[in-house]
This record gives C-alpha cells, structure tokens and sequence, in this order.
C-alpha cells in the first residue's frame, strides 16, 4: 500500500519475568492505510494492546520496526518520540484516564496546553473538539459528573484536540453498554470517514464489525485474513 502511514516489518516483542519469556508480539507484518479503520481482535493475552504500544512508540521492539509513513519510531531520538506521540497520535483508553478534579474543558484542553497553545486557542479548540462529540453542553462538568460514555466521548475529544494523524483506542467501549457503545462506535466511523486513521483494539465484535479491516491476534502471532 502506497500510502501506508503506520507499518510494521517483523515486529516482535519478548517479555521476561518470573524465569519465563513470552512473545507478546511475533513476527507481526502489517501496512495500514490513511484514514482506514483497522480493528486488532483476538482473545484476551493474545498481545493487542501490546502490538499498540509498538505502533504508536509507546513501547520499543525486542526486533523489528514498528514504522510511521515509512519513519522506524526506534531509531528516534526520545526527544523526537516524545514529540511525535504529543502530535501527531491520539490515545483512547478503556477506562477514559480523565483527570478527576479538571472540567471536561480542562481534559479536553491538557494536551494543548503541553505542546504550548496559547490559552484562548486552547479553549477554542477544545470547545470545537467537545462540540465535534456532542458534549458542548458539558463542558463546565467534572468526570464524576458524567455517565461512562460522556466520559469516553470527553476521552476522545481529548484524543483529538491537537489534529492527530491517528487514533490508537484500546478496548474504547470496554466498559460500556451496548447502546452507549454503539455511539462511541458511530464517532469512531466519524473519525476515520473524516480521513483520520483509527487503530482499535477490541472484543466488542461490533466495534470489529464496523472497521475497515479486521486483524486477529493468536498468541502474538497475526493470523493470516
Ligand atoms: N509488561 C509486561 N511484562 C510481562 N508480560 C507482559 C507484559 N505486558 C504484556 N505481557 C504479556 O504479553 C502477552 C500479551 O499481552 P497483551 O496485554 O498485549 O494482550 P491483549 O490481547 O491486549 O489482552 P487483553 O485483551 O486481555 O487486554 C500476555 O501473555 C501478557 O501476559
């Protein structure tokens, strides 16, 4: 794929602890194309949550490279990598890892404040990115004071303030039910339809449905489609 903008040539991944090894990640080739919605499926311990922390350079292969448009993320400097995560990805947890004393505003504002917004276009942009999910009104609210699937539109508009070129989420309708989910599900559709790529990893055979591309995961291993 020509315009492949995150890919992965032999990834591997070993972890070691307690006298035993285990590949989280084996051998894993994949090329991911801009704007597609690609959802990483398989059973529980079968290493997607570690392949996206290789993808998006959270975390650094035993071998292999984990590539952005052709870029190997292990041969960036740190200060480079850190740099890259803070602009041009976006993360989405499963259980929202909002701040539980900041206004959704104030979430939604925190990674613009990091890379040196100014204010008035921080709060610009994050009323924009709140609005984008359908949260404008609740911008003033604390965490607690929302239901887990504003909790989880917040996360995204979060994800989303800075114009990230992709959108890692991991499990993002975990811990929701079925309606809830199917909302973060059609803004996930959104995203991607809107040319930002989205990379999930999930048991929600829903979410899966509704990606591009399906990739199932066995035992750290990519399972021929
Ligand atoms: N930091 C770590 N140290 C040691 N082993 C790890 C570590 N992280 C993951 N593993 C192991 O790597 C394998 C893959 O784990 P991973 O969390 O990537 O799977 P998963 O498919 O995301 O699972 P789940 O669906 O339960 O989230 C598992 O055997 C796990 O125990």
């Amino acid at each position: 794929m020509s315009d492949s903008i995150v890919s992965a040539s032999t990834l591997s991944r070993r972890f070691e602890g307690g006298g035993s090894e285990v590949w989280a990640v084996s051998n894993v080739n994949l090329e991911i194309g801009s704007g597609e919605l690609v959802a990483f499926t398989g059973r529980s311990g079968s290493g997607k949550t570690t392949l996206l922390n290789l993808l998006s350079g959270l975390d650094r292969p035993t071998s292999g490279a984990a590539l952005f448009r052709g870029q190997d993320l292990s041969r960036l400097p740190e200060r480079e990598l850190v740099e890259f995560r803070r602009r041009s990805i976006g993360f989405v947890f499963q259980s929202f890892g909002l701040m539980p004393l900041l206004s959704a505003q104030e979430n939604v504002e925190l990674p613009l404040h990091i890379i040196g917004v100014s204010w008035r276009e921080r709060r610009r942009r994050a009323q924009e990115a709140l609005a984008s999910v359908g949260l404008g009104p609740r911008a003033r609210h604390r965490p607690y004071e929302l239901s887990g699937g504003e909790q989880q539109r917040v996360s995204i508009a979060r994800a989303l303030v800075t114009g990230p070129e992709v959108v890692f989420a991991d499990e993002p309708t975990g811990e929701l039910d079925t309606t809830t989910a199917r909302s973060i599900i059609d803004i996930l559709r959104r995203i991607s339809a809107e040319g930002t790529t989205v990379i999930v990893a999930t048991h929600d055979l829903s979410l899966a449905a509704a990606a591009d591309r399906q990739l199932e995961m066995s035992d750290g291993l990519l399972k021929e489609p």
